[in-house]
């Protein structure tokens, strides 16, 4: 596909009706909240893979459990409503459970049990929740379609420009760039096309004239309403991250404390004992 004309540019920014516009204008404040929230632990990830990867492992959860349920509405026999709009705009380029499981493996030296499963409480509650929520309302995963794909082109652009000098995150390899090396650990924001912004465009097109007159307004509401939860349910997983290594570090500390207090302990009382004995000889020669 060659690039698209300004007329081929579906939805207009100026559209109020359109489906994408609508879940932009209604999530502003939310997307605020999640903007900075991710920004600032981000500049702190760029320095420690280990919290660069706790990050990325909640968005695989997301990732993966929104892609299981996309395949399940697209491989059905009888396709359901939402099954046969999403086959008129899901493209596989934009799944990222592969790209993301191949940036865990490298974070996590090859080890799968270590990110398979959600184990913290924040990320669990939110595939509990995706599961949940598309039972009653399929049609909430067109939620997910938009807010979370969408988010790799705009934001996740920024972050891959800055993981492409993270010194800190990435080896030195001889005769390698950071930013070639970068590569292996940064497949979340590749789509290994000429122009992302040509996918990204016929995306939201797509979505659009798929989503247009499909849906009734209830559905269209029901998935406004579903965005700013995912916004929220992001930012609780930062959050989740931050206060699990607060505690971590809380914990060191605090059994530094016992251990350095215990031989502190020690080494006050023998030199009571010491002084207490030369006193008593002294007392006694
Ligand atoms: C979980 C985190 C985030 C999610 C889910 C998210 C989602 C989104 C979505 C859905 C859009 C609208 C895209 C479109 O309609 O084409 C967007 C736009 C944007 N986001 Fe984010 N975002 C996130 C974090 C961030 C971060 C951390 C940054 C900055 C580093 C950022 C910067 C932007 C920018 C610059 C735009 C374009 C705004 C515009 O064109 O008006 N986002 N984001």
């Amino acid at each position: 596909m060659s690039k698209l004309n300004q007329h081929e540019i579906i939805p207009l920014p100026t559209d109020i009706g359109a489906l994408a516009n609508r879940i932009n204008m209604s999530t502003r404040k939310e997307h605020d909240v999640v903007n900075k929230s991710v920004s600032l632990k981000f500049a702190v990830a760029l320095r420690d893979g280990k919290i660069y990867r706790q990050g990325i492992q909640g968005f695989y959860h997301v990732f993966k459990t929104v892609e299981m349920l996309i395949q399940q509405e697209l491989q059905s026999d009888s396709k359901s409503k939402i099954g046969g709009i999403l086959s008129k705009f899901w493209d596989e380029r934009v799944a990222r459970t592969e790209p993301l499981t191949k940036d865990l493996l490298y974070f996590y030296n090859n080890d799968p049990k270590k990110f398979q499963h959600p184990i913290r409480k924040e990320q669990i509650e939110f595939v509990d929740h995706i599961i949940e929520t598309y039972k009653e309302k399929p049609h909430i995963l067109l939620a997910y379609c938009h807010v979370m794909y969408l988010a790799l082109f705009a934001g996740g652009k920024i972050m891959n420009s800055k993981l492409a000098k993270a010194t800190g995150l990435f080896p030195q390899v001889d005769g390698q760039t950071t930013e070639q090396v970068s590569k292996y650990g940064t497949n979340l924001y590749q789509f290994n096309i000429e122009d992302d912004q040509i996918l990204r465009a016929s995306y939201k097109r797509d979505y659009e004239l798929a989503t247009r007159h499909e849906l009734t307004e209830q559905e269209k509401l029901d998935i406004i309403e579903e965005s700013k939860e995912i916004y929220r349910r992001n930012a609780d997983m930062i959050r989740g991250i931050e206060k699990h290594n607060r505690e971590k570090i809380t914990n060191k500390l605090s059994y530094k404390v016992v251990v350095y207090g215990y031989y502190i302990g020690i080494l006050i009382s023998t030199f009571a004992l010491i002084f207490f004995v030369r006193r008593l000889i002294n007392h006694l020669f």
